[in-house]
């Protein structure tokens, strides 16, 4: 029988592995404290508990985590992009920011992604598998580890669709917000979708205050269907109910990430439309360049169309910001690095 991972559990959760047990149910505080306070790495390194009670823990149960395979250094602007190993020998990729106002880091959510998405390099290759609360965790625990910092801010943008991976992610927000875990603030997470409707309304229900981000890159339904796959199967006018439904529930403003193709989504046409359809709605507008992949002809929109593509939003009072290029020397797109990792070893 496959042990149980410790790291993926709540402590809820440890206290039924405890009673199962037969042993107190205040060793599941202790035991979370350790994991995700501590973050230590082997159930013999809390020492907290008794040798024998660590032995009886390592019968049933283990601790995941990642082993660092590769890490890159931007000279430009302090970013590491990571490359890590998962048990079962899957490889992610995970990116660490530096900003005046703290550390960010990019987190994956699955091996590969199955939704896609024409400009997207984590698709190319589908999805491998869902990852677990531990594995989404050890992400930032290692690279805490590895720069001696500590993260101030979560983006769930990496590899692979969040709301498709739903349970996990849930757990994972619960755990890294726990004040015996790392206690990052909800408010310092920012979950992106590409627009699975009915998980919106089910994250609504969650009424956490996370900043929820759509992945709308066009407003019009026949050229968002040419380029994101999942939206033949929800339409935008269901998105943006969607958003208007969570904004209501929660009271945060929604974010909606733009990325600018080149003669696909980029004229001035879109930026009128797209006012149009976030007109009155709390929300802000990231315009985000295309970072040109190998696996397609696509190309990224020119600086001055970018800027002009702003100006429209603004002009219609939409509020908007054009996303900074972090790690410009190591900027393999997202999902790009494991996919040359993998083809070369
Ligand atoms: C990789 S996705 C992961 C989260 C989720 N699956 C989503 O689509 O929002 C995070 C963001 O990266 C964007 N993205 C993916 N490939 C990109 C590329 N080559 N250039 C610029 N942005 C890209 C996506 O559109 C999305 O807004
Ligand atoms: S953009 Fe997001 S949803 Fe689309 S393929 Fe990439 S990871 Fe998946």
């Amino acid at each position: 029988m496959s042990k149980i991972d410790l790291k993926s559990m709540s402590i809820n959760q440890l206290k039924s592995l405890y009673i199962e047990l037969g042993e107190k149910t205040f060793r599941a505080e202790q035991t979370f404290k350790w994991i995700h306070g501590k973050m230590i790495e082997s159930i013999d390194d809390i020492t907290v508990l008794s040798k024998k009670l660590r032995d009886k823990l390592n019968e049933k149960g283990k601790i995941t985590n990642l082993k660092i395979v590769k890490r890159l250094d931007s000279k430009l602007d302090g970013t590491k992009k990571y490359l890590f190993a998962l048990e079962d020998g899957n490889i992610i990729e995970s990116v660490m920011m530096e900003y005046q106002h703290g550390i960010s880091v990019c987190v994956s959510t699955q091996v590969g992604c199955k939704m896609g998405c024409t400009f997207c390099a984590s698709t190319k290759d589908g999805l491998v598998r869902n990852l677990t609360a531990g594995e989404i965790l050890d992400q930032i625990y290692q690279i805490q580890k590895d720069m001696d910092i500590k993260v101030s801010n979560i983006v769930l943008m990496g590899s692979g669709e969040p709301l498709d991976n739903y349970d996990n992610v849930l757990k994972f927000l619960e755990i890294i917000h726990h004040k015996h875990g790392q206690n990052v603030g909800y408010r310092h997470i920012t979950l992106s979708t590409c627009g699975i409707v009915p998980k919106i309304y089910e994250l609504a229900e969650e009424n956490l205050p996370i900043t929820l981000s759509i992945s709308l890159h066009s407003p019009f339904q026949h050229s968002r269907e040419e380029i994101m796959p999942i939206a033949r199967k929800y339409s935008i006018k269901e998105i943006v109910d969607a958003c208007k439904y969570y904004i209501e529930k929660t009271n945060r403003r929604i974010t909606f990430e733009y990325t600018l193709i080149e003669g696909v989504n980029d004229s001035k046409k879109e930026a009128l439309e797209l006012s149009h359809i976030l007109e009155g709605l709390l929300c802000h507008v990231n315009l985000i360049p295309l970072n040109p992949i190998k696996e397609t002809q696509l190309s990224s929109t020119k600086i001055s169309y970018v800027e002009e593509f702003k100006r429209i939003l603004e002009k219609n009072k939409i509020s908007v910001t054009v996303r900074r290029k972090m790690g410009g020397d190591i900027n393999a797109a997202c999902g790009q690095l494991r996919r040359d990792y993998l083809k070369n070893e």
